[in-house]
């Protein structure tokens, strides 16, 4: 059993190690050093943990997390999943690999609305912290906490997870709606239609409904699927303007994870009966060279339908 920081108690400040050291690795210890904790980065490729501490992020691509771990002991603290991502091959979320590679159980999960710049520049934003287990969700919550990062805590780490991931997914088709110069009605409609999407996908996983319509669902497609700053709406963009999805991803200058997360979704068998249009489109654009405005049609084309259901 582990025990949440040392000596069972809830550690304070606590030694937080960050595994990854890109832009939201960095911006989450910018947080939490501003709360008084004691954050400090171990590079992916060790394969020892250094010193004592108290809780272990990981800021990784998610594609990326499997073999990491591996090369590393399972460390005896609670791990908390920055990522957001549908594993490809399994179609696990980050901390169901985690139990999967390490055993662990302590986990938990913070997602939402956060791009790491304007967390970097002291702007206001808020998030949910997750855990089936609440003294941990609750002990996440108060050490990333502050008056201009507002932390909210869930039960919900299916939802939360499922959210996170896919709006990145959804995040791609903002950006081909914006960069086909769709317009403002086109852009809601599709929105609400995403969110529709995802809460039937996370549904049928165990998320919880509101959990859709909260800071790690809405909240986040909201901000992916409008606005350039995300790298997941730029590749959509890029490729509506004839840029290749090779040249887009090498223009992102980091991890764009609604690529590999839409070929997750499309080969996992639980979700071979749910209907998602929107994804089984964007799958087809990126990986089978559908052209664009074929999908827009084949979309819009599509017999009238309850709007519930
Ligand atoms: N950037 C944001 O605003 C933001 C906000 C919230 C969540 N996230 C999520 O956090 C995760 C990391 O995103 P990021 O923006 O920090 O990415 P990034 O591209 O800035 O950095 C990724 C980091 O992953 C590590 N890495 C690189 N190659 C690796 C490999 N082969 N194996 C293991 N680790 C490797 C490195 O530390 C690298 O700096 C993603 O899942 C992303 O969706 C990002
Ligand atoms: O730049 P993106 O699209 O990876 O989005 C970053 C964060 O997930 C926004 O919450």
């Amino acid at each position: 059993m582990i025990e949440i920081g040392r000596k069972g108690a809830a550690a304070w400040p606590a030694r937080v190690c960050l595994l990854g050291e890109g832009r939201w690795g960095t911006a989450a210890g910018a947080i939490l050093s501003e709360n008084g904790h004691q954050p400090f980065f171990v590079h992916h490729a060790e394969t020892a943990w250094p010193r004592n501490f108290d809780l272990l992020c990981l800021a990784i691509p998610v594609q990326h997390v499997r073999e990491t771990l591996r090369r590393l002991p399972a460390p005896m603290v609670p791990v908390v999943s920055l990522g957001k991502g549908l594993e490809v091959g399994t179609g696990f979320r980050v901390t169901e690999i985690v139990r999967d590679a390490w055993g662990s159980e302590a986990v938990a999960a913070l997602s939402g609305p956060n791009f790491a710049e304007e967390i970097l520049r002291g702007l206001p934003a808020a998030t949910v912290a997750a855990s089936r287990d609440e003294a941990l969700a609750a002990w996440v919550q108060q050490l990333f906490h502050n008056r201009r990062f507002r932390v909210y805590r869930s039960a919900d780490l299916i939802g939360v997870e499922i959210g996170g991931a896919l709006k990145n997914v959804y995040g791609i088709a903002g950006g081909l709606c914006a960069g086909l110069e769709l317009g403002e009605n086109a852009s809601a409609s599709l929105l609400t239609r995403c969110l529709a999407e995802m809460s039937r996908l996370g549904l049928c996983l165990g998320g919880r409904p509101e959990t859709f319509a909260g800071l790690s669902g809405l909240g986040d497609l909201i901000l992916t699927a409008r606005s350039r700053q995300s790298r997941n709406f730029l590749l959509g963009y890029q490729l509506a303007q004839g840029i290749s999805l090779k040249e887009a991803l090498a223009r992102a200058g980091g991890v764009v994870e609604g690529v590999p997360t839409t070929a997750s979704v499309r080969e996992n068998p639980l979700f071979r009966e749910i209907k998602k249009p929107l994804a089984e489109e964007i799958y087809q654009i990126l990986f089978e060279g559908k052209e664009i405005r074929r999908s827009l049609l084949d979309l819009l084309e599509r017999e009238a339908a309850p709007e519930l259901g």
